[in-house]
């Protein structure tokens, strides 16, 4: 089976809270909050992938992104490289354009059993960048 590039966003704003989304109905991980996110298609690049995933999910124009880290997921049914980007910069109000459920959620109250399986170190990454004093 082909392994699937996935561009993710980590939307965070200056009082370190993260936008997040439910995984709709009938959606492979359905039900699962999510950063929002997809896959990479032909000709694109995982940044590239991520600008045009941001637009059509969330209605914003990303404006600075870094990446935090990219990592391989084997799902019963899927094989994934997932890059997780960080984004501290983007115009417009991030909205669930797809009918997804939506909210800003700070850092420390992130709960990884809410989330998909292959983010679990990302969001213990989050945690410990993010602490506050
Ligand atoms: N967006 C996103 N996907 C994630 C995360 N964690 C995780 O394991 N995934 C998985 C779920 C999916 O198998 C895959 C993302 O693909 P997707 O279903 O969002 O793809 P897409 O937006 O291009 O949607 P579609 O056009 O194929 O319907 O990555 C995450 O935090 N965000
Ligand atoms: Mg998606």
């Amino acid at each position: 089976m082909k392994r699937i590039e996935i561009a993710v966003g980590i939307i965070i704003d200056i009082k370190q809270a993260i936008f997040v989304t439910q995984r709709l109905k009938d959606s492979h991980l359905a039900g699962y909050w999510e950063f929002p996110g997809g896959k990479v298609e032909a000709g694109e690049d995982a940044e590239q992938a991520l600008r045009r995933e941001l637009q059509e999910e969330v209605g914003i124009e990303m404006t600075h992104s870094s990446l935090l880290t990219t990592l391989e997921y084997d799902y019963p049914d899927r094989q994934l490289t997932l890059h997780f980007f960080i984004v501290d910069s983007w115009e417009g109000q991030p909205e669930g354009r797809e009918g997804q459920i939506s909210r800003w959620i700070d850092v420390s109250q992130l709960n990884v059993a809410e989330f998909p399986q292959a983010n679990q170190p990302v969001i213990a990454e989050l945690k410990q960048r993010y602490r506050t004093a």
